[in-house]
C-alpha cells in the first residue's frame, strides 16, 4: 500500500463509536495475485461487538434528531471525498480484490453515487395524511427510522455493497454496523476513515472485522438491531436470515443468481455480443447478476458464437494493476476450484470447450476465460451460480421453450434479453422470473433504479427511492378531536 497519495486511507484497525479499535487476534489479508501479505485487520470478539451495537444505539438519537438536510449535507462531505480519493481507493481494491485498476475506479464512482443519491432522497421521505372513517378522528403516518442496522458484505464489490447499504441507513437516521468480507476489508475501513473525515459522528458509521460466524451473531441477533441486511451467497443468506427470525428483525438479502442472456433471432448481434462480453466479464465474471447461461436462437448461433468468440479471444488476464488486463485473478483458488467441478461436470456431460488462442498458465488465482458450447439442462453448470469468466452457451428454436428453460432455477436476480421486437419485448420481459431485466443491455446497474431479486436471490430492493424504505417504519397516529 506504499504506493497511495494518501496512506491514511490504509487502517489495519477496526472503526467503532469514532475510534480505531484492535483486538487480541488477527486476520491476514492477502493479494489474490500471489497471496503476498498486504495487511492484517482485528478479529474482533462477540463482547466487543455487542459494545459496538450498544454505542451505535445511543448515537443514534443523535443523528435521528438532525433534519434530514442536515444529514445530507454529511453525506454529501462524504461523498465528495470519496470521488476525490478515487485513485488511492481504487488501488486498494484492485491491491486486495484483484479487479483491474479501471473497473476498481469505477466501483469507487459508482459506491460514491450511492451515497449522493441518499443525501438527495433523505429529503424526500415522506408521510401521509388518511381520509377518516369516524369523522371526530384524524388520521396520519409520520416515518422514522428503523433504528440501528447491522449488514455483511462480499469481496467482490468491496465498496458499492457498503454504500448502497450505509447510504439509505444514514440518510434515514439510522447508525450501522457493517461487517466485510475477510478477503476485502481495507476498502471498507477506507470508506470509514472519509467518513471521519466528513463529520459523520461518531457510532454512526462503524466497520468491524473478524470471524464471520462470531461476528454473524450479534448482528443477526442482538435485541438492540433492527435492520440486517446482507449481500452474498444464497446458503449463507439463508442461515443468516434463520438467525434473523429469534428476534424478528427486518431483513435485506441480496443473494446468488443464475442470469439468462437470450439472443432471439431479431436481435441486433454485434450490440447482443458488445453487452454479452460486458455481462458475463464483468469483475471477471464474479458478480451475481453477471449471465449465467447464454441463450442463442438457431438462426443467429452461428453468428453471434463466430462474433462472441473473436471478443474473448482478445481478453488479457493478468494482474490487475496492469493497464492491459480485463480480467484479474480470481479472489481465492478455493473459487477456481468450485468452477473446476462445474467444468469437469459439463465436459463429462458432453459439452466441448473451445480453444480460444489467448491461453495464459493458469497458476495461482488465474483462470483464463472459457467458452464452454453443447451445453444442456443435465449439467449443473446450467443451475449453478459459475461466479466465474466461463460462458455456456445453448441452442434453442422457440420462445415458449427458452422462458421454460430461463426460468428453471431457483434463482430470480437478473435476465437479460434481446430483440427487436416490440410485442416480443414485453411479453418475455413480463414472463422471465427476476426481479431485473436487462432489454437490449447488459448493464443494468445504477443507483437510481432498484437493485434485487425474487425467488431465491433475496428479499427487498437496494438504490432507487425504494431503497431508503427498508430503513424507514411506518407508524400511524389516529387523533380523536371530539
Ligand atoms: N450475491 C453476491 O453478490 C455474492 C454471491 N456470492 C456467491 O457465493 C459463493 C461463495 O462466495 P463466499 O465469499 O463464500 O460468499 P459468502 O456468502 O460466504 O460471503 C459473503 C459474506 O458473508 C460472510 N459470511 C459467511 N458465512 C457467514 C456466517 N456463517 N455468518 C455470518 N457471516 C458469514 C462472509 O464473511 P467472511 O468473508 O469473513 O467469510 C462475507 O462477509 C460465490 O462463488 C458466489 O457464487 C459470493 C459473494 C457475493
Ligand atoms: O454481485 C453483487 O452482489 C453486486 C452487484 C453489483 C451490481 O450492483 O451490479
Amino acid at each position: 500500500m506504499n504506493t497511495l497519495s494518501n496512506p491514511a486511507l490504509f487502517r489495519q484497525s477496526c472503526y467503532i463509536n469514532g475510534q480505531w479499535v484492535d483486538g487480541e487476534q488477527s486476520l491476514t489479508v492477502t493479494n489474490p495475485v500471489d497471496q503476498s501479505v498486504l495487511g492484517t485487520v482485528p478479529s474482533l470478539t462477540e463482547a466487543q461487538v455487542n459494545d459496538t451495537i450498544e454505542q451505535a444505539h445511543e448515537a443514534m438519537a443523535g443523528w435521528s434528531a438532525l433534519t434530514a438536510k442536515e444529514r445530507s449535507k454529511i453525506l454529501y462531505r462524504w461523498f465528495t471525498l470519496i470521488e476525490a480519493n478515487v485513485d488511492d481507493l481504487g488501488t486498494i481494491m484492485t491491491l486486495e480484490q484483484g479487479k483491474p485498476l479501471q473497473e476498481a475506479k469505477g466501483e469507487i464512482r459508482y459506491a460514491a453515487s450511492f451515497i449522493e443519491w441518499f443525501a438527495e432522497e433523505g429529503k424526500r421521505v415522506y408521510g401521509e395524511t388518511i381520509p377518516q372513517t369516524v369523522s371526530t378522528n384524524r388520521l396520519s403516518t409520520i416515518t422514522q427510522p428503523i433504528g440501528v442496522c447491522s449488514a455483511i458484505t462480499p469481496w467482490n464489490f468491496p465498496a458499492a455493497m457498503i454504500t448502497r447499504k450505509a447510504g439509505p441507513a444514514l440518510a434515514a437516521g439510522c447508525s450501522i454496523i457493517i461487517k466485510p468480507a475477510s478477503e476485502t476489508p481495507f476498502s471498507a475501513l477506507a470508506l470509514a476513515e472519509l467518513a471521519a473525515q466528513a463529520g459523520i459522528p461518531a457510532g454512526i458509521f462503524n466497520v468491524i472485522t473478524g470471524d464471520a460466524r462470531t461476528l454473524g451473531v450479534p448482528l443477526t441477533q442482538h435485541p438492540l438491531i433492527s435492520k440486517f441486511s446482507f449481500t452474498g451467497s444464497t446458503q449463507v443468506g439463508r442461515t443468516l436470515y434463520e438467525q434473523c427470525a429469534s428476534t424478528i428483525k427486518k431483513t435485506s438479502l441480496e443473494l446468488g443468481g443464475n442470469a439468462p442472456f437470450i439472443v432471439f433471432d431479431d436481435a441486433d448481434i454485434d450490440k447482443a455480443v458488445a453487452s454479452a462480453m460486458l455481462s458475463k466479464f464483468r469483475n471477471g465474471g464474479q458478480t451475481c447478476v453477471c449471465a449465467n447461461r447464454f441463450y442463442i436462437h438457431d438462426a443467429v448461433y452461428d453468428e453471434f458464437l463466430e462474433k462472441f468468440t473473436a471478443q474473448v479471444a482478445k481478453l488479457c488476464v493478468g494482474n490487475g494493476l496492469d493497464q492491459n488486463t480485463d480480467i484479474g485473478p480470481m479472489i481465492t483458488r478455493r473459487a477456481i476450484d468450485s468452477m473446476q467441478l462445474l467444468l469437469d461436470d459439463a465436459l463429462a456431460k458432453g459439452a466441448r470447450q473451445l480453444v480460444l488462442g489467448n491461453e495464459v498458465e493458469e497458476q495461482g488465482n488465474y483462470i483464463n476465460p472459457k467458452i464452454l458450447v453443447d451445453v444442456n439442462d443435465s449439467m449443473d453448470i446450467v443451475h449453478e451460480e459459475i461466479f466465474g469468466p466461463i460462458a455456456t452457451l445453448i441452442r434453442f428454436q422457440d420462445e415458449e421453450d427458452v422462458l421454460t428453460q430461463a426460468n428453471n432455477t431457483i434463482f430470480g436476480l437478473a435476465a437479460y434479453f434481446f430483440s427487436q421486437d416490440i410485442s416480443r419485448v414485453y411479453r418475455v420481459a413480463e414472463k422471465l422470473e427476476s426481479g431485473m431485466v436487462g432489454i437490449n443491455t447488459g448493464m443494468i446497474s445504477n443507483e437510481v433504479a432498484p437493485f434485487g431479486g425474487v425467488k431465491q436471490s433475496g428479499l427487498g430492493k437496494e438504490g432507487s427511492h425504494y431503497g431508503i424504505e427498508d430503513y424507514l417504519t411506518v407508524k400511524y397516529l389516529c387523533v380523536d378531536i371530539a
